[in-house]
């Protein structure tokens, strides 16, 4: 910002024209090469309004805003000039008007500016796009290369004399050309995967019209590397099992109970900890087998290694193979590139978890067997064998002894996960630890919720001693959680009328009739075809488990069903 004194001085010592207003727009300074650039004399100017001798002037505005202008182009009649603007302050500091330094220049000096200034934009512009880790392609309303970045030409290992004025098909190694295809359709196109230059580069591309005014210009296309989405999608795996190895979060002191029962099986599983021994959990479904699993995991010496827990009920055979043993470069159609190392070699120096290990087929309990005898894997499709130090906790609630009969499970891998039985008893056979379980329970939705339940009631309490829990403390947990949820928000207490209808020990799920009596509930909520289905649905999914000692395999047959959609509808429910 300039003072004014200062201005009237360079006004008059100066060659450049110089015009001046104040607070009231009226002219305070011109020198004579302004008034005659003007084609007046400077008495003739001073103290005329701005708007009479330049109308379109934006002085006044610079003066309010108090910023700066250099350089725009202006015109006044024929005459083309630059200007340059600022406000001015007085001897206090406090701005009282606005100069403008004009400069007369002919229509050629202009051009060579405005080139020169769109020089400046176009080297501005490419430093933008090529500063991108995208790669970016633009294609012309006439179909043919415009401009590419360089992270196109690290991408492709095109140049831009290959690509620009040529036909965009130029680039593509496998795929139609979507730059073709959004010019036929001025429509957006997302996510297409195809493959471009010499060395056939994976790539996903998204290519958008360029409209200017409503009028087609042409298309841009933005490309990234899908070895880049490989590399991304492989480190989130990675996280996940990490994640995995994090859900080992409980001890023994989690779990809750004080039966000589449960006394006596935590008693058991703590002298297996400390050993390096091989462990199998026994019990019904619900019982906290994989708990356990994690509280021996932690209080054992391998509490600092990974703890990953396989389902492997969930996993087609040949997935669940190469989950666990993971696989060579070319093993199989779909293979990933560079292979896949397995959940074994994952947990090395830590714990794997087999979960429902009675489900697991032959073949893969030969490849079970080696890894517990020989402390070796084989990777899918290869033939080295690679060392691991891994403990194994198995878990099951079949009945592996009638499997090994019918030939169902090896005999040999029996006795080698047999090594440290632990067998966690159901609910039904510790009952006296209800009113702990159901304590700790209330506290943790309380928490979940955001309530502040404090008890249950007597004959609540009641109902739940004299109930056969077939689906163990998870059942549990389910029914404390539906009777929380169909509490009022003040209610502290779980009386009876919150508990859902318990279903009978004997009844006979085949009797349709039957269920559908006993599962209409107390909340009006759950009165409608939708709610009641979906409770004769859980309530089928329970006795048929009831009925085969939580053997989801037998219940699933029992229910003409496949494993699979019987474990999804088991979820569905949270019974698992
Ligand atoms: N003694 C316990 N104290 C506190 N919570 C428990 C206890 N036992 C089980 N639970 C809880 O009950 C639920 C079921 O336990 P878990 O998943 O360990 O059972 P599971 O025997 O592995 O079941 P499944 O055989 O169906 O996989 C979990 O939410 C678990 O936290």
């Amino acid at each position: 910002m300039f003072r004014r004194r200062e201005l009237e001085k360079m006004a008059a010592e100066m060659k450049q024209a110089i015009i001046g207003i104040n607070l009231l727009n009226e002219i305070v300074i011109c020198n004579s090469q302004a008034a005659n650039f003007l084609g007046f004399t400077p008495e003739e100017i001073i103290g005329k309004d701005l708007w009479q001798i330049l109308p379109d002037d934006p002085l006044p505005s610079i003066r309010d805003s108090q910023r700066m202008e250099f350089n725009r182009f202006s015109r006044m009649g024929s005459k083309m000039f630059i200007a340059s603007r600022a406000p001015f302050k007085d001897e206090q500091g406090r701005v009282t008007g606005a100069v403008a330094f004009l400069q007369d220049m002919t229509e050629h000096e202009i051009l060579k500016a405005k080139v020169h200034s769109l020089q400046e934009l176009k080297i501005l512009l490419t430093a933008i796009i090529d500063s991108t880790q995208d790669a970016i392609s633009v294609v012309d309303e006439n179909g043919l290369g415009f401009l590419i970045n360089q992270a196109y030409t690290r991408l492709t290992g095109f140049t831009a004399e290959e690509i620009v004025g040529k036909p965009p098909t130029v680039d593509i190694a496998e795929g139609e050309s979507m730059h073709l295809k959004v010019a036929k359709t001025r429509q957006p196109v997302k996510g297409v995967i195809m493959k471009v230059g010499p060395k056939r580069k994976e790539v996903i591309v998204n290519v958008a019209p360029i409209m200017i005014s409503g009028q087609f210009r042409g298309t841009v296309g933005v490309l990234h590397d899908i070895s880049e989405i490989h590399k991304l999608s492989e480190e989130l795996e990675r996280a996940k099992r990490i994640i995995r190895h994090l859900e080992a979060k409980y001890t023994f002191t989690d779990i809750v109970g004080d039966s000589e029962a449960i006394r006596a099986t935590i008693a058991q599983a703590e002298r297996a900890a400390a050993t390096p021994a091989t462990v199998l959990l026994r019990g019904e479904s619900g019982t906290g087998k994989e708990l356990f699993a994690h509280a021996i995991h932690r209080s054992s010496d391998r509490q600092k290694g990974q703890f990953i827990r396989v389902n492997c009920a969930a996993l087609a055979d040949n997935l669940l193979e190469s989950e666990l043993f993971g696989y060579v470069e070319g093993a199989f159609t779909g293979a990933k590139r560079g292979g896949k190392i397995g959940l074994f070699e994952e947990a090395n120096g830590g714990t794997i978890f087999l979960d429902e290990i009675g489900e697991i087929s032959l073949n893969l309990q030969a490849k079970l067997l080696r890894v517990l005898q020989e402390r070796e894997i084989v990777r899918v499709g290869d033939n080295r064998a690679f060392h691991v130090d891994v403990r194994v906790i198995a878990a099951t609630n079949a009945n592996l002894e009638a499997e090994l009969r019918i030939g169902r499970f090896r005999e040999d891998l029996y006795y080698r996960l047999n090594v440290v039985p632990v067998i966690i008893p159901p609910l039904r056979q510790r009952k006296d630890d209800i009113p702990l379980l159901v304590h700790h329970l209330i506290a943790s939705f309380n928490q979940e919720y955001g309530r502040c339940v404090e008890r249950i009631g007597d004959d609540a309490l009641q109902i739940l001693l004299n109930y056969h829990w077939p689906g163990n403390i998870r059942e549990l947990e389910n029914i404390l959680g539906r009777a929380i949820i169909n509490m009022r928000i003040n209610e502290t207490v779980i009386e009876l009328l919150h508990l859902p209808v318990l279903p009978l020990p004997n009844s006979n799920i085949m009797d349709l009739k039957m269920l559908e009596v006993q599962d209409i509930t107390v909340g009006e909520e759950d009165i409608g075809f939708e709610a009641l289905q979906r409770q004769w649905e859980r309530n089928l999914l329970l006795a048929t488990l009831q009925r085969t000692g939580g053997n989801k395999t037998k219940a699933a047959k029992l229910l003409q069903m496949s494993i699979r959609n019987f474990y999804y509808k088991l979820e569905r429910h949270a019974l698992i």
